[in-house]
């Protein structure tokens, strides 16, 4: 088990944990007589311990490098090392300890590793993962599947005209964000179609240019950061870059509104752009992996554009109005101060509405958000 070069080190480490039980019996418990001891020792302190012991191969400490995880791939775990790509596999007794046999690492994940040869090299351990991505636990897998961790930003991308505005979309997706410890960063893609829509209606193409108005005031007030883009007309992509700038992002949103479209902008990826009729219908077996893409300008960014939603959240009413601090704000004022701000007298909030100090889009969210709260509870 513990020669470099054989096969079973090469894969996904959760397979290869299954794979392991599979072995026989006898070299199981030869495996495991062997490694009693560390068996029960799950921190990576201690795996550094026994290591700088000169466990298995006789290295002193400065000898450890630190990198990080940008994709796992069949023949590896590929570790960028400052620009470097490292291919590595897991220290055996990272493996063997089966508390963390789910997800021993991911995309994203800060490691310490040795290098063996020349663009290859052993992880001993990972650090304490600070946000996690998952997919939602699907059908008989009984692990959460990561996608990648350690993200800092969610970049929730939407569109004008096709498909249209949201409003309320957005906010499910900032809060998510922030439940997540990520940053939300919203970006309005294809604003060249408010300038110049082919057969759109008129009269539609005037209340989407008004709700557009509308949300960068609201978002201005609410505080998130929101920037205008086009990627067809290369319009607003160095702001972008700007905000990426340093930090880990993924883009997410709707279908179609041009994910893929904006990573290819920033990055040098060759995403396939509008196939999305075909992908859903293959469903997921045309996934591929996650990467972690490092930006030019610094930073990374994460190759999946198909992380439409993330983690279900259960949110209960008084959070949902910590995420809309200018109506919770507003909301002290109230004669009431359990206010619905929908049918009380004297709703400070109502007010607000009228005087437009709060924006309509993001009121009307903000109720939805209770409804569906609401409902939640009637059904349990
Ligand atoms: N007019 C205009 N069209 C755009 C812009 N950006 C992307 N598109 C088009 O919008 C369509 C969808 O773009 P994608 O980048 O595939 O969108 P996506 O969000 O990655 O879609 P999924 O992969 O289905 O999640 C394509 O036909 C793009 O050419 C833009 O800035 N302006
Ligand atoms: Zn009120």
């Amino acid at each position: 088990m513990s020669n470099p070069k054989d096969d079973s080190h090469w894969r996904d480490p959760e397979e290869d944990y299954f794979q392991a039980r599979k072995e026989s019996r006898m070299q199981r418990k030869l495996a495991s007589a062997k490694d009693r001891s560390k068996f029960k020792k799950t921190d990576q302190e201690k795996y550094l311990k026994n290591l700088e012991k000169g466990h298995q191969q006789k290295l002193s400490k400065q000898e450890w490098l630190e990198g990080r995880v940008i994709s796992i791939m069949p023949q590896g775990v590929i570790v960028d090392h400052e620009g470097e790509r490292i291919s590595c596999v897991l220290k055996g007794l990272m493996k063997r300890d089966k508390t963390q046999a789910k997800n021993l690492v991911a995309v994203g994940d800060f490691v310490l590793f040795e290098r063996t040869h020349e663009g290859e090299g052993i992880i001993a351990s990972v650090k304490p993962r600070r946000t996690i991505l998952s997919r939602a636990d699907n059908l008989s897998r009984r692990k959460e599947q990561l996608i990648a961790v350690n993200i800092d930003q969610v970049i929730i991308t939407v569109s004008v005209v096709n498909p249209p505005l949201k409003p309320p979309l957005i906010d499910r997706y900032i809060i998510a964000a922030h439940k997540g410890n990520m940053e939300p960063l919203l970006v309005i893609n294809k604003v060249d179609l408010l300038d110049h829509a082919e057969g759109v209606d008129e009269a539609f193409l005037e209340q989407e240019k008004a709700l557009y108005q509308e949300l960068l005031n609201a978002y201005a007030v609410a505080g998130v950061p929101v920037i205008s883009v086009s990627a067809a007309e290369n319009k607003g992509l160095d702001a972008l870059r700007q905000a990426m700038q340093g930090k880990a992002s993924v883009f997410s949103g709707q279908s179609g509104v041009g994910k893929s479209s904006l990573i290819n902008a920033v990055t040098d990826l060759n995403l396939r752009v509008g196939e999305t009729v075909e992908r859903t219908k293959k469903g997921s077996h045309t996934t591929t992996t996650t990467q972690l893409i490092p930006l030019e300008f610094g930073g990374w960014c994460i190759d999946t554009p198909g992380i439409k939603s993330f983690g279900v959240w259960d949110l209960d009413k008084n959070e949902i109005e910590g995420y809309f601090p200018e109506i919770h704000e507003c909301g002290l004022d109230c004669k009431f101060p359990d206010c619905t701000h929908s049918h009380e007298d004297n709703c400070a909030v109502q007010k607000a509405l009228e005087e437009e100090r709060i924006s309509l889009v993001r009121y009307i969210s903000y109720q939805a958000l209770i409804q569906t709260i609401n409902e939640k509870h009637v059904r349990r």
